[in-house]
């Protein structure tokens, strides 16, 4: 007893030094960080400025937009929000911080910093002249002239989504009209769309009525993304956890990645002439511009890219409306009164609609997919931003949330306002949006790292939006509205199920319905030599259904005598 009390005395006392060591360490850490620091005159809350374990709670805990909204309101539009961190809610910082020509402020390596080893992607890459590079050789697959190519596609699959969204009100009604979630909806089309336009060959959601298991995963990888960069903070802290990722996930991590590189595989082997993202890398790929593991990277985080986001849009969109009984009225009319047939809903004639417009203008605004855009590190050894200097180096990021929310921006900030992007209103200045600071609401960001998929989000949103409320009347389910400015955020934001009481099945007067079943092909699967070099296929040949085949089934149809495709029968418009 005695041996072991004079073994442990000690042991206790060097513990305690070392304790009040560490201790009176970090409180010094914290009195420079506030009172001394070259950001201790920037505005924000003691604990943030001391520590940076405030903003690592806030993020792991989904609502790091949220308590930076509650701290803007307290402490002004430029806020502290770490020993070394400022983020901004003014329109300002738009133009100082992503100035149209330059490309200064770089992007953080805390979120974007690469595995060793790891290739750079097109969203990832820090150094400007890689990102240039890429940028332009995936650039004509995003402009206006390729998106009206790319038409057929968005159809094909909004169509699906319209045919399937019958059979599930069909199905609600006979068991009273519950509700149905209709989320994973719109990531289904979103991301069906994208793996046609990307690697040529749908994820087949809309098909299964179900997430391919890539897309399941994906989500997942998306959340861990937070949980990585908060660990970045702490260099020890991001060794140990990287250390410890037991060999199952870091498994699952690569089969994830290999079933992307697989599909880009196929897709570079086809030679078949399609209109899709992929055609103009594949195009542009003599000059070198793209290396395979940059195509493979890029593809990867583009899937993210071009689909949740989308998805996320047209779920606030839609819910906002169901909450506004009176906003949806006025779309349904505009669009059932400019369409008196379903097969005439164009891109080009809904770009005239201008409610339907407006009405995703203020989506986008109360529903950002990203609802801050990730920090960008000021340049060389110092900068302004919003008129503050700001030492090279500072991490500066921006509030879209807050801003597009905040009273100073917008008249009745945080209502679902259409009317507020009409010409009746910008251009009158007895109208109270007329003083709405437009120049705040920058939903694709503006700058050399913009959103490249604009027109694409756009045309997809107003397909499907039009296509639904022709088609559908929507109404919330009582008690289980949801409150979109509740939903936390991990870099994107986490949705919850959108429920709607029930789907009933609109027959416009002098609606003409088409008579046959047609069955569209298309290639997804090359299974026999030799390859194709003839181009005689071409993108939605289409063929009479068989007697056997129903609308949506898997088809083979042997070509000629070398090849099969897979495909599926098209959305059939004679059954609406
Ligand atoms: C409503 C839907 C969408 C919204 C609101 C949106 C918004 C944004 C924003 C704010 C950024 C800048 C992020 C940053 O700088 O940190 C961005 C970047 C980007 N977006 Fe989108 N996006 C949408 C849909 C799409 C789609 C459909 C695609 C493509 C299929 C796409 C492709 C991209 C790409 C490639 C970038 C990175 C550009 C670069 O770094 O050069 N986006 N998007």
């Amino acid at each position: 007893m005695m041996i072991l009390t004079l073994e442990v005395l000690p042991t206790w006392g060097v513990l305690l030094t070392v304790g009040l060591g560490v201790l009176a360490c970090l409180a010094f850490r914290a009195i420079y960080n506030i009172y001394f620091h070259a950001l201790s005159k920037i505005p924000g809350p003691y604990l943030w400025s001391a520590s940076r374990l405030p903003f690592i709670y806030s993020l792991l805990n989904g609502t790091i937009v949220h308590d930076i909204q509650g701290l803007h309101q307290i402490y002004g539009p430029i806020l502290r929000i770490a020993p070394d961190e400022v983020t901004f809610a003014r329109a300002d910082a738009w133009t100082d911080i992503f100035p149209l020509r330059s490309d200064r402020f770089l992007k953080d390596p805390v979120w974007w910093k690469r595995q060793p080893g790891s290739p750079a992607s097109l969203i990832s890459a820090i150094n400007p002249e890689t990102h240039t590079r890429m940028r332009k050789a995936l650039a004509p697959g995003f402009t206006a002239r390729a998106l009206i190519a790319q038409e057929p596609i968005l159809q094909l699959y909004v169509n699906l989504l319209v045919e399937r969204l019958v059979e599930q009100a069909t199905k609600k009604y006979d068991i009273n009209g519950v509700g149905f979630d209709i989320a994973p909806w719109f990531n289904f089309v979103t991301f069906d769309i994208f793996g046609d336009l990307g690697f040529g060959e749908s994820f087949d959601c809309l098909q299964n009525s179900r997430y391919h298991p890539w897309i399941a995963l994906l989500f997942n990888s998306v959340k861990a993304a937070s949980f990585v960069a908060a660990a970045r903070f702490y260099p020890l802290i991001e060794l140990l956890l990287m250390k410890c990722i037991p060999p199952s996930l870091k498994k699952m991590q690569r089969d994830h990645y290999l079933q992307i590189v697989n599909k880009i595989e196929r897709r570079l082997n086809f030679e078949l002439e399609r209109p899709d993202i992929m055609s103009h890398v594949i195009a542009g790929r003599d000059n070198e511009a793209f290396s395979r593991e940059e195509i493979n990277a890029t593809f990867m985080v583009l899937t993210t890219a071009g689909s949740e986001t989308t998805a996320t849009v047209l779920g606030g969109t839609l819910n906002y409306l169901v909450l506004n009984p009176d906003k949806m009225a006025t779309l349904v009319s505009e669009i059932r009164e400019r369409f008196n047939s379903y097969e005439t809903i164009t891109l080009e004639a809904l770009r005239a609609l201008p409610y339907l417009n407006a009405v995703i203008s203020e989506g986008l605004r109360l529903c950002p997919p990203i609802p801050w855009i990730l920090p960008r590190r000021v340049p060389g050894t110092g900068d302004t931003v919003c008129g503050v200097w700001l030492p090279g180096g500072t991490p500066v990021s921006i509030q879209v949330h807050t801003m597009n929310r905040d009273p100073n921006c917008f008249h009745l900030a945080p209502s679902f306002v259409p009317e507020r992007w009409l010409p009746s209103e910008t251009d009158d200045p007895d109208s109270p949006f007329f003083h709405d600071q437009r120049n705040a609401f920058q939903p694709f960001s503006v700058g050399p790292r913009s959103c490249m998929g604009q027109n694409l989000a756009l045309a997809e949103m107003r397909l499907v939006l039009a296509k639904l409320l022709w088609r559908f009347d929507f109404q919330a389910v009582p008690g289980r509205e949801l409150k979109w400015e509740q939903l936390r955020t991990f870099l994107l934001v986490e949705k919850k199920p959108i429920m709607f009481d029930y789907i009933q099945q609109q027959h416009p007067p002098g609606h003409v319905f088409a008579a046959q079943h047609r069955v569209s092909i298309r290639p997804t699967e090359r299974s026999c030599y030799p390859p194709l070099r003839t181009g005689k296929w071409k993108w939605r040949d289409s063929v009479p259904a068989g007697p056997r085949e129903r609308k949506g089934d898997i088809v083979n149809e042997q070509h000629n005598t070398a090849l099969t495709f897979h495909g599926f029968v098209e959305a059939n418009s004679s059954e609406f």
